[in-house]
């Protein structure tokens, strides 16, 4: 663990997860997904690495940036029906290959039973979102989840976070947002919450070079954190 506590809120009430590459490593059936695509153009597979480093902005982002490693730069229109499809496929292998992170559960079980609001905040679509914590049993535990398509504008926007927090009733300063990269990083910045990035997931940089408020080795270090945090106050 590394970063000062000190800047994480004394007495957080609600606690912000990132899906892919927080809670759950969607890479191996995400990456299926574009190999599907890929093929159904004649186009040869990506490596597993080189699809974890295009998520992480959304669904259509993913696939322009497929389709440029192709060195095959889709036309808007082009990316239109190549998102849809995508879409198509990747409904079908939500959970196929996709695990949870190491400590997801135990952590959500942990912080619902320490009486944090939860909420899940990520730029997946909305229905992918929620069968995919269906499927893992976590739903009932999530106070809010906002997918990326049930905002205008998805992280590094503010808004889903802001959106999230609204329903559950909890200020941006009062709130923490869990996360794997710097899209979170940057949502979390713009909307007045504090961040902490979890080592493991999908970032392209180093993620102690973020300057996020908490750097955890797992998800696990969190409620002991939060715990100390709160006897602290
Ligand atoms: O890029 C996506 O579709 C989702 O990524 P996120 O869960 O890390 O926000
Ligand atoms: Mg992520």
């Amino acid at each position: 663990m590394s970063a000062d506590t000190n800047k994480l809120p004394d007495a957080p009430r609600a606690i912000l997860f990132d899906l892919d590459g927080t809670l759950v490593d969607s890479a191996p059936d995400i990456a299926a997904s574009v190999n599907e695509l890929l093929a159904g153009r004649d186009l040869p597979p990506l490596s597993l690495a080189q699809v974890k480093s295009m998520i992480g902005n959304g669904l259509k982002k993913l696939v322009e940036r497929a389709f440029a490693a192709s060195q095959t730069p889709l036309t808007k229109a082009e990316l239109e029906d190549a998102s849809a499809e995508m879409a198509a496929i990747y409904r079908n292998h939500l959970t196929e290959l996709t695990e949870l992170m190491p400590g997801a559960q135990e952590t959500i079980a942990q912080l619902h039973v320490a009486g944090f609001a939860l909420g899940v905040v990520t730029n997946k679509p909305q229905v992918a979102t929620r069968q995919i914590l269906l499927h893992f049993g976590l739903t009932d535990r999530l106070g809010v989840i906002v997918g990326g398509d049930a905002v205008s504008h998805m992280k590094p926007a503010p808004d889903s976070l802001l959106l999230a927090l609204e329903r559950l009733g909890v200020e941006p300063a009062m709130a923490l947002m869990v996360g794997d990269s710097v899209t979170d990083f940057e949502a979390a910045r713009a909307a007045g919450v504090p961040v902490a990035l979890v080592r493991g997931g999908y970032s392209k940089v180093p993620i102690d070079d973020l300057g996020a408020d908490l750097v955890c080795e797992s998800l696990l270090d969190l409620p002991a954190i939060l715990r100390q945090r709160e006897n602290a106050a």
